[in-house]
């Protein structure tokens, strides 16, 4: 595949090639090159998923499907690193978390959190497939490449995985990989996101908006359940009409706003009154991240312990809990001399801080068994 950038093309008003710059122009004025970029297919083929890997990822999407239904009385435990920048370490952290998810798998159902796409309030580095050298070089190849290899590798691991979609066209690279996705607060409300959503094949969890309303996760749930026709491209990389038939696997991700946090028992309760009044299944995943713990990680065990609480108290309405969580608690700059396994975007808690609070949520679903037999 040829890394050749060439220009927009100039045309004047009769259509007329003019070249660069030439008055009359009016597209791409902001635009300084294109570079072809490899297909989804081509990938797939150079990275194939396996037979053995695929099976992991059907009987994981099953069981997300199952517990987010009420169908299993687990709880979906979404967890990892804010970001993935380093493939090294969060290979590290999937070995541990693999040995946790085999010793609760009666209780938990773990999904490895594998962030590729950061979606920025302003600027900031967004995400590994963007920029997988950290340095502003953008190798889209390698990044599409090295995400690709990583969620292999997870999968070989034992682990399932889930990532947020951003940009509409990378889930053809790697959507073959995930168990669960999610669409971010700030795309709930984006009819793009919806469309993708509404085509994807596994659980896809929508945040409410970055201020706390939980109604656009809700309609963005209902939106995606129908078919839709939108623009995107296949599987060749050609651009396509694209017809969905649907996606019946959505549900609403509680992550607070800034109006405050909404992981509470009143505002649980206000969400499942809201999806019962719109038909939908009254469950739902509390993110103990973001706002709803301030981005502080001290906060997120915390609000997961309170979440914990609630489900130990019988709350059936909880299916899921979403951690930020990496090696080494806390955030820290790009630049030179990182500390390995510690986050480059929000704030993590530390593995030891997460295996205490991966236990507690654990015994939580014993407890609400025993509540609700009692
Ligand atoms: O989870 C990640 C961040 O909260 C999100 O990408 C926004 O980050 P920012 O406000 O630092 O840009
Ligand atoms: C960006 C994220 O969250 P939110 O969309 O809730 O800000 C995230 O989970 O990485």
């Amino acid at each position: 595949m040829p890394e050749m950038t060439t220009q927009p093309a100039q045309a004047d008003a009769t259509g007329n090639d003019t070249g660069a710059g030439s008055a009359g122009q009016t597209s791409d004025l902001h635009v300084s090159g294109f570079q072809p970029l490899i297909s989804p297919r081509e990938l797939l083929e150079e990275l194939p998923l396996g037979e053995r890997r695929a099976a992991l990822v059907r009987d994981s999407r099953d069981a997300v499907r199952r517990v987010m239904a009420g169908e299993d009385d687990r709880l979906l435990v979404v967890v990892g690193p804010c970001s993935v920048h380093d493939p090294a370490a969060a290979l590290d952290y999937a070995r541990r978390l693999k040995a946790f998810a085999d010793d609760n798998r009666d209780e938990l159902v773990v999904v490895m959190r594998v962030y590729f796409e950061k979606p920025r309030t302003t600027l900031g580095w967004k995400g590994l497939i963007n920029d997988p050298g950290l340095d502003g070089t953008y190798d889209i190849h390698r990044g599409l490449r090295t995400a690709r290899q990583l969620l292999l590798d997870i999968l070989d691991i034992g682990l399932p995985v889930g990532c947020e979609f951003l940009d509409p066209t990378s889930p053809q690279y790697i959507a073959d990989t995930v168990t669960w996705g999610a669409i971010g607060a700030r795309t709930t409300e984006s009819q793009v996101h919806r469309q993708l959503a509404s085509g994807l094949s596994m659980p896809v969890g929508f945040k409410n908006a970055t201020d706390g309303d939980v109604q656009v996760a809700v309609d963005a749930s209902r939106a995606a359940r129908s078919n839709h026709v939108f623009f995107g491209i296949d599987d060749a990389g050609r651009a396509a009409i694209v017809t969905t038939t649907g996606n019946p696997d959505c549900h609403v991700i509680l992550r607070g706003g800034t109006r405050g946090p909404n992981y509470g028992d009143g505002d649980v309760a206000d969400a499942l009154k809201l999806l019962e009044k719109h038909g939908l299944v009254q469950r739902l995943v509390i993110d103990a991240s973001h706002a709803n713990s301030g981005k502080d990680h001290v906060r997120q065990a915390v609000v997961a312990a309170e979440v914990a609480e609630q489900v130990a108290g019988g709350q059936a309405g909880i299916g899921g809990v979403m951690l930020e969580s990496f090696l080494v608690p806390g955030r820290q700059e790009i630049g030179p001399d990182m500390t390995y396994g510690q986050s480059v975007t929000d704030a993590c808690m530390g593995w030891d801080t997460t295996s205490g609070v991966l236990d507690a949520l654990a015994d939580s679903v014993r407890e609400r068994r025993a509540t609700a037999g009692a």
